[in-house]
């Protein structure tokens, strides 16, 4: 069976990690559409008009994920995402990608809110700030950025309060999505725990 797999969360909190595992587990297609947010940032950040740089969006400029971990592309991202205008042109991709055949599963903010509002199974993965932080600043590190962790917990609080106080297409969890705490839990095990919340939701699965 092919479902449509909805994640949501706040940075950090290892949303993407699990949606990339669970595609590949289950043979979905994976999108992490905070790369589409990222991309329309950079774009702003060299100088384009959001709506513009939304609009224009194409394959090449998701291309160089790690140029888009950048913590100012972060920043920007934020920023965007908090226009209408801007989520409205990134819609359809969404959509369409979410009903591909052969199942898909895809991660951000808005997913089961907003993108797929029908998807087969929702998750929203959390962690607490201090959990997230520690996180992200290690893989920051690893990739070369000199950031501190007091620049990134910063970092992090800002963006998560820009996202959730939005008025269009909040952080928030849908209403019948499954809340995982990843906060204590090693990648396999956050893994394992979507996995059986999914199961519990689609038994057909198996
Ligand atoms: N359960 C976990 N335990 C330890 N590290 C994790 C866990 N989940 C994710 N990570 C690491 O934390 C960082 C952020 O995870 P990521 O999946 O990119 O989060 P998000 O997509 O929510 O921003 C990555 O470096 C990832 O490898
Ligand atoms: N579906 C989504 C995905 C990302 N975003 C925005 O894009 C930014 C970057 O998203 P991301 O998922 O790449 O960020 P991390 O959670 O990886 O830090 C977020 O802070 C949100 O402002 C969004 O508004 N809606």
């Amino acid at each position: 069976m092919s479902l449509t797999i909805a994640i949501d969360g706040p940075a950090a909190s290892g949303k993407g990690t699990v949606a990339r595992a669970l595609a590949q587990r289950l043979g979905y297609a994976h999108l992490d559409t905070g790369l589409l947010y990222r991309a329309v940032g950079r774009k702003t950040l060299e100088g384009m008009a959001p709506l513009e740089a939304a609009q224009s969006l194409s394959a090449s400029d998701v291309a160089d994920a790690d140029a888009l971990r950048a913590p100012d592309v972060a920043r920007a991202a934020s920023r965007v995402a908090a226009m209408p205008e801007v989520r409205a042109a990134l819609i359809g991709f969404q959509r369409a990608f979410a009903q591909r055949m052969g199942g898909a599963v895809l991660d951000g903010r808005d997913i089961g809110t907003v993108i797929c509002p029908d998807a087969d199974v929702k998750l929203f993965v959390t962690a607490t700030d201090a959990v997230r932080a520690a996180r992200r600043h290690k893989e920051l590190l690893g990739k070369g950025h000199d950031v501190t962790l007091d620049e990134v917990t910063a970092d992090l609080a800002e963006r998560d309060r820009r996202d959730a106080a939005r008025a269009t297409a909040p952080l928030v969890p849908a209403k019948d999505a499954v809340l995982i705490d990843t906060s204590a839990m090693s990648i396999e095990t956050a893994v394992r725990t979507a996995l059986d919340a999914i199961r519990a939701v689609q038994p057909e699965l198996g």
